[in-house]
């Protein structure tokens, strides 16, 4: 049976804006209070993910969560209509009003960890919604995520879907922008790769000292047994805390993996030579690592382009190819490195540009807007085909954003009541469209 490497894509919300609320996350900070474009933001990512699609890879999208979240302003004490939660959210904590109206589960690399069934014990595909305790604004994420995802892949023969890790930051979790899975095909048992920016449980423990390390090693533990994964089917490895505190926030920002090649910065991680070699005996097969040095590219301009938050895809003809933001062509040392890499013999032969500046600017490129699920042809067959990007879906969503998305937003704008019920009218639309049911609280 042939298997594939499906990529599901966060559709980006109606409220896309740059709130600057992810600590550690320079592109967050930096661009706060600027004015934000949610159509072209939305559009942006339809296009990268159709452009897949063309390629011949199985694309999906995920459907967006309802913000601004009222339930969350109202388990923060704010009462009255929803006019007058937003209303007095806005005067006395606009910090939190900000919090509970991102766009961030667009970022679908952080919606889950996900192991495919060739790697599990009970041979099913299974999905842990990542709990972002890190980020007030992202920690509101995961219940939604998993009603979202159950209505995506549905079909209990083939999936198994656990409850997010127990909100305390001692099992922090982001999801798969820290895991990857590394395998000679996408069906064969392969080795999945969770990297931890600390181990909280060990007050001795080497962690950063400016910025946050957002997962945790019990974390990444908890979902390797949750999942089902056997020792020698997963390595742990520690990001190494200097890059984290240069911005650094994810493993996707500072390396990718993808089947059997592993394309890494060389001060990505603490102890890389054993850590490799353990890869190296696990899988029991060749890997390519493909090392870029300082010297080649800085971690600033690494952290810049985001070189490393590229999608490394098998395109149908066997050949790698790499999906990049625009910014890396706009960034002369990283340009100069991708030209060089598509001629170095490695299994990745072309390079492929697309612009998601919108999602750049707060700090998520290509690889934060997806989701990797490897599945067999059955299993993609057992998918919610609605989901699925095609001509009809790719041509619907865009009459969909047409309709229902503003061009400009402001961080003050948040607070307009009008906005929820665009919102909500959006996201009630976009559920028929993709025949998710009722994934809302606002539809229950
Ligand atoms: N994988 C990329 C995630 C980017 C995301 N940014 C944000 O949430 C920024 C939101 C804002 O600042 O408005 C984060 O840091 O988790």
């Amino acid at each position: 049976m042939k298997h594939f490497e499906a990529n599901f894509d966060g559709l980006v919300g109606p409220t896309h804006n740059y709130a600057g609320l992810s600590f550690g996350n320079v592109a967050s900070y930096s661009n706060a209070a600027q004015a934000s474009n949610p159509k072209s933001a939305a559009k942006q990512g339809l296009k990268k993910a159709k452009s897949l699609a063309d390629l011949g890879m199985i694309q999906g999208v995920l459907a967006p969560q309802e913000r601004p979240d009222l339930y969350s302003l109202r388990r923060m004490g704010f009462s009255g209509s929803d006019a007058e939660v937003l209303n007095q959210a806005a005067k006395h904590a606009p910090a939190l009003l900000n919090a509970c109206c991102s766009a961030s589960s667009m970022w679908t690399a952080n919606a889950a960890t996900v192991s495919p069934s060739a790697d599990t014990r009970d041979g099913k595909v299974h999905f842990t919604p990542a709990n972002l305790v890190d980020k007030l604004h992202r920690s509101i994420e995961p219940i939604t995520t998993g009603n979202i995802l159950k209505a995506t892949f549905k079909d209990e023969r083939f999936f198994k879907h656990h409850q997010h890790l127990p909100e305390h930051a001692s099992f922090g979790d982001e999801g798969a922008a820290n895991h990857t899975r590394l395998c000679n095909d996408y069906g064969h048992s392969g080795v999945e790769l969770f990297v931890y920016g600390q181990e909280a449980t060990n007050p001795n423990a080497i962690k950063p000292t400016k910025f946050p390390a957002r997962q945790t090693l019990e974390a990444s533990q908890a979902v390797a047994r949750l999942h089902q994964l056997d020792d020698e089917s997963s390595v742990f490895i520690q990001q190494n805390p200097h890059v984290i505190d240069q911005g650094v926030f994810h493993n996707d920002v500072i390396s990718v993996g993808n089947q059997n090649v592993l394309f890494y910065h060389e001060q990505a991680f603490l102890n890389t030579d054993a850590k490799f070699e353990e890869i190296r005996r696990k899988m029991n097969a060749d890997v390519h690592f493909v090392k870029v040095s300082t010297e080649q590219v800085s971690i600033n301009d690494a952290v810049k382009s985001y070189l490393f938050n590229t999608q490394i895809i098998t395109l149908p003809n066997g050949d790698m190819a790499i999906i990049a933001p625009t910014n890396c062509q706009e960034n002369p040392a990283v340009f100069a490195y991708l030209n060089e890499l598509v001629t170095l013999g490695t299994p990745i032969k072309q390079v492929q540009y697309y612009d998601v500046k919108q999602s750049m600017q707060n700090g998520g490129g290509p690889a934060c807007l997806r989701l990797r699920v490897a599945m067999s042809e059955l299993e993609v067959s057992a998918v919610n085909q609605h989901t699925l990007m095609n001509d009809a879906l790719f041509n619907k969503l865009n009459v969909w954003v047409d309709k229902h998305y503003r061009d400009s937003l402001e961080v003050k704008d948040l607070a307009d009541p009008q906005l929820i019920i665009e919102s909500r009218t959006a996201l009630d639309e976009l559920t028929q469209i993709l025949k998710l049911g009722s994934v809302y609280q606002f539809q229950k």
